[in-house]
């Protein structure tokens, strides 16, 4: 057990052990979860994130020992305050098969939080029967002082873009930085800081089941992402008796109530339902040694299935620096057209498939079946290029990649952000000549 120095960011290491961490010696129950009496008068709770019945390879549950019950709190109230984070049924605006892609989401002028700073460009499915996805972006130049969000809609797979986060949760603290994730478990209490005054990034709101590694078969039992890598904050708790504001997401309205003391103060906890980080600069990125340009599932960080098999509600899938050496190939992405829907984003340098247009902190959206790929200037350089081993640098795109159709929000159709001549960056090409029978 691990006692953390005070304020301190301190990990334990895997994805889905069963953990323990005691951030005062001797407050964490041994041997049982709820003894009659729990050390120092600690109050134990269970947070469930599958069904207590769950098979066991699937079930995710922690128990939590903290100053005062999570349950003492007032009635939640609707928040306040308009915010531009939607839900799922995405019903705002009807569906478009456009190709979509917006600049950077830009910092904002007014105060801004997390909560406050979250715009919602696409999902699909519904937060009331647990399917589909919400992607957002969030911008932010403060604090959340004494606020503390929760989702019941979703667990949170947070990509930080541009700017370090310091994300209190009740489980302990954890720092983020771009080229990092951070997930965080459906319920769990968080607070997010940024560290520079400022930050940016992309998030997806999984109403499914929670992300898990894929599957690895022929590639054999190391690769991609490993779970040793993944990294969960030891137990960290605030004494402070004074007033914090939790703003709870549920079925899709935003809440809020006002607790009279710290929403974190969980002294212990131990179970396999956690929130970690993730480092992509340790993705064992896999790729071609002969010819052609594999699917990009073979860059798959975390899944996130649906009831069939291979067909994910949503894959968190990277685009990291690598080395391009498959002979006679068109390496860049090819033309296709996918049954999945394809949210893009770009945390920094430049995309293979886009010669310009696809900036960091923007996005694209190709949905189900349209026709996508290379832009002309990313074609025409791929075809003329004298092929030799090339290292891709510097850069890191990533997809969230989904069964179902990602219908966009009133405000990404509306945006000045968005780019209503994207479809020229696939005009002029030069038609092909066959010769005549
Ligand atoms: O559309 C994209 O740029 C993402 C993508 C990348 C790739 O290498 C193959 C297929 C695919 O959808
Ligand atoms: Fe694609």
């Amino acid at each position: 057990m691990i006692v953390p120095p005070r304020d301190q960011c301190s990990y334990l290491t895997g994805l889905l052990n069963h953990l323990s961490s005691e951030a005062v010696p001797g407050s964490l129950p041994v041997g049982r979860n709820n003894p009659q009496r729990v050390p120092f008068g600690l109050y134990a709770e269970q947070l469930s994130g599958t069904a207590f019945t769950a098979p066991r390879a699937e079930n995710r549950r922690s128990w939590l020992y903290r100053l005062r019950p999570t349950a003492s709190h007032a009635r939640f109230k609707p928040y306040p305050r308009a915010t531009l984070m939607r839900s799922g049924p995405f019903e705002e605006v009807p569906p478009s098969p456009n190709r979509m892609r917006w600049n950077p989401l830009p910092i904002p002028v007014e105060p801004t939080d997390f909560v406050d700073g979250i715009t919602t460009y696409c999902g699909n499915g519904d937060a009331g029967t647990g399917s589909g996805i919400g992607v957002h972006l969030y911008a932010l130049n403060r604090p959340m002082h004494d606020r503390a969000f929760q989702n019941a809609d979703g667990e949170l797979l947070l990509v930080p873009q541009q700017g370090s986060l310091r994300l209190t949760t009740e489980f302990g603290l954890m720092d983020v930085s771009p080229l990092q994730i951070a997930l965080i478990p459906r319920g769990v209490r968080f607070r997010v800081d940024p560290a520079d005054g400022t930050a940016r990034g992309y998030f997806c709101e999984n109403y499914g089941a929670p992300f898990r590694l894929p599957d690895l078969g022929p590639i054999g039992s190391n690769g991609l992402a490993s779970a040793r890598d993944f990294e969960t904050p030891v137990a960290w708790f605030v004494d402070r008796d004074t007033g914090c504001e939790v703003i709870q997401k549920f079925q899709g309205g935003l809440w809020s109530t006002q607790l009279d003391h710290s929403p974190f103060d969980v002294v212990a906890w131990h179970g396999n339902l956690a929130p970690c980080r993730y480092d992509l600069r340790r993705f064992n990125t896999i790729n071609t040694v002969s010819f052609d340009h594999p699917d990009p599932s073979i860059f798959t960080v975390l899944t996130s299935p649906s009831d069939t098999p291979g067909t994910a509600n949503c894959d968190f899938v990277i685009f990291p620096p690598r080395w391009m050496v498959a002979e006679d190939t068109f390496r860049p992405p090819w033309f296709h057209r996918n049954v999945m829907s394809e949210f893009m984003g770009l945390i920094s340098g430049v995309y293979d498939a886009k010669a310009g247009g696809f900036a960091p902190g923007g996005a694209s959206l190709h949905n189900q079946m349209s026709g996508h790929g290379p832009d002309r200037a990313s074609y025409e350089a791929a075809v003329a290029v004298d092929l030799k081993p090339h290292k891709i640098e510097d850069t890191m795109a990533f997809m969230f990649e989904s069964r179902h159709v990602l219908r966009s929000t009133r405000w990404a159709g509306d945006t000045p952000l968005l780019q209503h001549d994207y479809d020229d960056c696939w005009n002029d090409f030069i038609k092909a000549q066959v010769p005549s029978l």
